[in-house]
C-alpha cells in the first residue's frame, strides 16, 4: 500500500499505492507513518519525496471509510501530517494527476510541492458535506491568502497546476516526469533550513476590512447553499484561520468537522458521490450491462431541428470534437440558429478556455445531408405526428446501421422506433434545457433497443460532460413521470387554501432551486395545456359541476387550464402564477390577482379554504413523488434508487444535500412515509397517486433496509409480478 525506496543516493521515495486513486485508507496511513519514520531515521537520507502510483498523487481520505466510524481505524491524518511538517529533512510532494482533499492536505504538510502541468488540485470536502479537517482549512489561507482559500474551500472546485502556481499553492510545475523533477529538487534543498517552509507557522496574509469580507462571503454562501451546512462551516473554519493562532484554529476546525461528520447532509452528499458512479454502470432488464456491451466509434453526428433544444445539442456535440451536420428546413429558423449556435460556441470557449469548435459544424436545410452520419439526434417540435414523419424520412435517407435518437421529454420512444427499418437502433435522449449546459441526460431504451446503441449513447453523453442515466420507456420516463404527482399535489393544495408563494416557499426552504409554481412560470404553462388538450382533459371555462374536478374517476385540477385561458403562460407573457415586470423578465412577484382568482374558483366549486402548513406541502408533494419513484422501480423503468436520485439532483433542482428523493425517503424512515401516504390517501380517495405502492409496503415489511439493499427486495417484487 505504501512503497519505500532510496533513490539518487540520498532521497527517500515514498509511493502511495492504493488503486484507484491512492485514497488514504487506514493501511495507507500506516504505510506513510512507517515510511516517513524510516526515511527520517536513515542517516543516508537527506530529503524525502512523496508521490502516488499510476500517475495519481492522492484522491484524499477513503470516502468508503466514512460510512461507519468503526471503519476509521489506523493512524489519524492530523498527527501524520504534522509529523511530516515537523520533520527536519525537506519533504517534497510530487503531484501527478491530482491531489484532492486529504491528498492536498498531505501535500500542504510537505515543505515543497511540485505539480505536473496537467495535474489538478482542490479541497472538495464541501461537496461531501465536510470541510478540510486535516489542517487544510488552516494551512491553505495561511499559504495563499484568505480570499483565494475561501473561494477554493467553499466551492470545492478543482484548479489547474497553472492556477495553483499563480496562487502560490505549488512551488514548481513540471512538464515531464514529476517524480524525477521532485527528486532533483529534493537533492537541491537538502540541508536547507525549513523554518520558513512550515505553513502552520505562517500568519495569514492580512486582509483589509476582514469583517466585511467574511460577512459578504457568508451572505453569498448562505444564499447559494440552499440549506447545506458544510459551506457555512467552511467559512467559519477559514475565519478561525484568519483570526486565531494555528493551534486554536485547528481546535475550531475539529469542532466544526465533528458537527458535519455525523450530519445527515454528509451522508446524503457522500451517497450522491457514489450514486453518480453507480449510474454509469447501467443495466437493462434484458440483462445487458455496461461491462458486457460494447459501443462503436461515432465520427459524425447530425442534429435535426434547430430550435432551442437542437441548438444546445449541436453545441454540446461540437464541443466533444465530433463533426456535426446541423439540419433545419425552415429558412428563418435556419439563419437565426446559425448565428445563435456560433454565439453559444464563442461563449463556451471563453468560459472553458478551450478552442472554438466552429469548424466542426456544417449546416444544411435538407435531410439528405445526414446520409453518411453515424448517429442522428432528432430535436424537432414535441409532436408525435411530426416526429414520426421525420423518423420515416431518416430511416429512408440514412445509411444502414445509423443510430437514430429522439430528443423527447415524454413521447413514446417505441412508437417512434416502429417507424424505422431498424427499431433496435432507436433510443430516446432526454436533454434538459439549456442542452449544452444542463448536466442530466436520460437515455431511454425500449424493449428492442440494442445494448450496443445504449453503450454508444451513454458514452456520448459522458463526452458531452453529461451525467447520463439509462432508463426504460414509459410516459415521462423517470423524471417527468415522478414530477406529475408532485405538481398535481401542488395544484390540489392551491384549491384547498394555499397560495403559489406559500407552496414555493416551503419547497425552496426544503432546498429546491425553485418551487413548483416558479418552475411552471419559467417553462411555460401553455406546454402542459397543449398536452392536456390533446389528451381531451381540458374543458372550456374549467367545466362546471362535480365533474369539473374529476377526469377518468380521478381528481383533476383545471386551475392551470383556466390560467392559460386568461393568457397567463408564465414568464414569457409577464403573467403566470406570479407577475413579472415585463414579458421575459425573471423576477417573480406575488400577484394580488391570484387571490381573487383563487377565491372565486373555490367559491364556484364549493371549496372552503383552510390553513395549509409547510409540513403538509412537503409531505403531499414529496411523498406523492417518492411513491411514484417506488412504482418506477417496481416497473423496472429505473435500475435502482440511485438512478432516480441522480436524475433528480442533476435535472430537477433537488437539493443534493438531501441525497435525492429515494435517499430522502430512507432518511425520513420508510415506515413514516408509508404512514403519511396512507393518511393522505384515506383523506383523498380520489387521488390514487397517494395510495402507497406495493414496493414501499414490501420494503417496510422487510424492515426498511438501507437504499443500497433495496435491489434485493425489488428483484423479489418484480419476480412476483
Ligand atoms: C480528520 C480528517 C478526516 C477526514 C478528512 C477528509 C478529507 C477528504 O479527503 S474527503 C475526500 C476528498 N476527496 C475527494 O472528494 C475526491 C473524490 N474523488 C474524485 O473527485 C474523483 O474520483 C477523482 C479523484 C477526481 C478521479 O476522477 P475520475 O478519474 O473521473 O475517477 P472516478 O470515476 O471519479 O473514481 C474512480 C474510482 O475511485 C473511487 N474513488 C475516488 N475517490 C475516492 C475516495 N476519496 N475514496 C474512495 N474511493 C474513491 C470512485 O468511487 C471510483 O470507484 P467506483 O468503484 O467506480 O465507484
Amino acid at each position: 500500500m505504501t512503497q519505500y525506496s532510496r533513490v539518487s543516493g540520498s532521497v527517500g521515495l515514498i509511493t502511495l499505492k492504493n488503486p484507484p486513486v491512492n485514497q488514504l485508507s487506514a493501511v495507507v496511513r500506516h504505510g506513510i507513518v512507517d515510511t516517513v519514520q524510516k526515511a527520517l531515521s536513515d542517516p543516508k537520507v537527506k530529503s524525502v519525496v512523496i508521490c502516488g502510483q499510476n500517475g495519481m498523487f492522492c484522491g484524499g481520505a477513503d470516502i468508503k471509510e466514512f460510512q461507519t466510524l468503526a471503519n476509521m481505524r489506523g493512524p489519524p491524518l492530523i498527527p501524520m501530517i504534522h509529523s511530516i511538517e515537523a520533520a527536519d529533512k525537506p519533504v517534497v510532494a510530487a503531484i501527478e494527476g491530482g491531489a484532492f482533499g486529504g491528498g492536498l492536505e498531505l501535500a500542504l504538510g510537505c515543505h515543497y510541492r511540485i505539480a505536473h502541468s496537467k495535474a489538478k488540485v482542490g479541497l472538495p470536502e464541501v461537496t461531501l458535506g465536510l470541510l478540510p479537517a486535516a489542517g487544510g482549512s488552516q494551512r491553505l489561507p495561511r499559504l495563499i491568502g484568505v480570499p483565494a482559500a475561501l473561494s477554493l474551500i467553499t466551492t470545492g472546485r478543482h484548479i489547474t497546476a497553472a492556477e495553483a502556481l499563480q496562487l502560490g499553492l505549488v512551488d514548481q510545475v513540471a512538464d515531464h516526469n514529476t517524480v524525477d523533477a521532485a527528486v532533483k529538487f529534493a537533492l537541491s534543498v537538502a540541508g536547507q533550513s525549513l523554518d520558513a517552509r512550515r505553513i502552520s507557522n505562517f500568519q495569514c496574509p492580512p486582509v483589509p476590512n476582514m469583517d466585511a469580507l467574511f460577512e459578504d462571503v457568508m451572505q453569498k454562501v448562505r444564499t447559494t447553499a440552499r440549506g447545506a451546512i458544510a459551506p457555512i462551516a467552511c467559512v467559519q473554519a477559514v475565519r478561525a484561520a484568519a483570526t486565531l493562532p494555528y493551534t486554536q484554529g485547528m481546535q475550531r476546525e475539529k469542532e466544526l468537522m465533528a458537527t458535519l461528520f455525523t450530519s445527515g447532509q454528509a451522508r446524503a452528499l457522500q451517497y450522491c458521490f457514489f450514486a453518480q458512479r453507480v449510474v454509469g454502470r447501467w443495466s437493462m432488464p434484458s440483462g445487458a450491462r455496461w461491462d458486457t456491451s460494447k459501443g462503436r466509434p461515432i465520427h459524425k453526428a447530425a442534429v435535426i431541428g434547430l430550435g432551442t433544444m437542437g441548438r444546445g445539442i449541436t453545441v454540446a456535440l461540437a464541443q466533444t470534437g465530433l463533426s456535426v451536420v446541423a439540419v433545419e428546413t425552415q429558412e428563418k429558423q435556419f439563419m437565426e440558429a446559425k448565428k445563435a449556435v456560433s454565439n453559444m460556441l464563442e461563449r463556451g470557449a471563453k468560459r472553458s478556455g478551450k478552442p472554438l469548435a466552429h469548424g466542426k459544424i456544417t449546416y444544411s436545410q435538407s435531410l439528405q445531408a445526414v446520409a453518411d452520419v453515424d448517429l442522428v439526434i432528432e430535436a424537432v417540435f414535441e409532436d408525435m405526428g411530426l416526429k414520426k414523419k421525420v423518423f420515416q424520412q431518416l430511416s429512408a435517407v440514412c445509411k444502414p446501421g445509423t443510430f437514430l435518437c429522439t430528443n423527447t421529454s415524454t413521447l413514446d420512444v417505441d412508437e417512434l422506433a416502429s417507424q424505422t427499418h431498424q427499431p433496435e437502433l432507436v433510443v430516446g435522449m432526454h436533454f434538459f434545457a439549456p442542452a449544452h449546459i444542463m448536466k442530466l441526460l436520460e437515455v431511454v431504451y425500449g424493449p428492442r433497443s440494442s445494448p450496443e446503441l445504449v453503450a454508444v449513447v451513454m458514452e456520448l453523453g459522458k463526452k458531452m460532460g453529461k451525467v447520463s442515466v439509462a432508463v426504460g420507456n414509459c410516459r415521462g420516463f423517470v423524471g417527468n413521470r415522478m414530477l406529475k404527482p408532485y405538481r398535481d399535489q401542488a395544484y390540489f393544495l392551491l384549491e384547498e387554501g394555499a397560495t403559489p408563494q406559500l407552496i414555493d416557499q416551503a419547497l425552496e426552504e426544503f432546498g429546491f432551486a425553485m418551487g413548483a409554481f416558479k418552475v411552471s412560470d419559467l417553462s411555460g404553462l401553455d406546454v402542459g395545456w397543449k398536452v392536456r388538450k390533446e389528451e381531451g382533459l381540458v374543458q372550456p371555462g374549467g367545466g362546471s359541476g362535480k365533474s369539473a374536478r374529476i377526469r377518468n374517476g380521478v381528481r383533476y385540477s383545471p386551475l392551470g387550464d383556466l390560467m392559460c385561458e386568461q393568457g397567463r403562460f408564465g414568464q414569457k407573457t409577464g403573467r403566470g402564477w406570479y407577475q413579472y415586470d415585463k414579458p421575459g423578465s425573471r423576477d417573480a412577484r406575488p400577484d394580488p390577482w391570484m387571490h381573487s382568482f383563487l377565491e372565486e374558483y373555490r367559491a364556484r366549486h364549493g371549496l372552503v379554504a383552510r390553513r395549509i402548513s409547510n409540513q403538509e406541502v412537503l409531505e403531499r408533494c414529496l411523498y406523492a413523488m417518492i411513491n411514484e419513484g417506488f412504482r418506477v422501480l417496481e416497473d423496472g423503468i429505473a435500475a435502482g434508487p440511485e438512478d432516480i436520485d441522480i436524475i433528480y439532483v442533476f435535472g430537477y433542482g433537488w437539493p443534493r444535500h438531501r441525497g435525492g428523493p429515494m435517499f430522502y425517503a430512507n432518511m425520513v424512515g420508510l415506515e413514516i412515509v408509508l404512514e403519511r401516504l396512507e393518511h393522505y390517501a384515506q383523506a383523498n380517495p380520489d387521488m390514487p397517486t397517494l395510495q402507497p405502492c406495493s414496493l414501499l409496503r414490501k420494503l417496510v415489511a422487510s424492515g426498511s433496509p438501507p437504499v443500497n439493499k433495496w435491489k434485493e427486495v425489488i428483484k423479489n417484487v418484480r419476480s412476483q409480478l
